[in-house]
């Protein structure tokens, strides 16, 4: 099957893979070094880890956000509880106050 032309790349931590695809995970949260992306852009997404491509996604929603702004809702749209989802991205990003959520849909 033909590959989907994309615009740019984004990768995730194999972890999240199988959320991805399932529909489970609809957003993700970045730093500013991944703040460029755009509503419309479709993002070609391989593993943080190896850089396996395993699917394609489109930029449906691009907001800064808070750290301590984290809620109910940015948890479950990451398959996570709130506690879960704020130690995840602590241990990502170490002590961080601005976030950038993209919320992607599958392609
Ligand atoms: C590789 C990488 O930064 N992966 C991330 C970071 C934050 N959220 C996420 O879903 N994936």
């Amino acid at each position: 099957m033909s590959r989907i032309s994309c615009d740019a790349k984004i990768t995730f931590f194999e972890r999240f893979e199988a959320d991805i695809l399932s529909g489970a995970k609809t957003i993700t949260l970045r730093d500013e070094s991944e703040s460029h992306f755009r509503v419309g852009d479709r993002l070609s997404v391989s593993t943080f880890e190896t850089d396996r491509h395993f699917c394609d996604i489109q930029v449906v929603r691009v907001e800064e956000l808070a750290f301590d702004a984290l809620n109910q809702r940015h948890a479950a749209q990451e398959n996570m509880t709130l506690e879960q989802l704020k130690a995840v991205i602590t241990e990502i990003y170490g002590e961080i106050k601005t976030l950038y959520l993209i919320e992607y849909r599958l392609l």
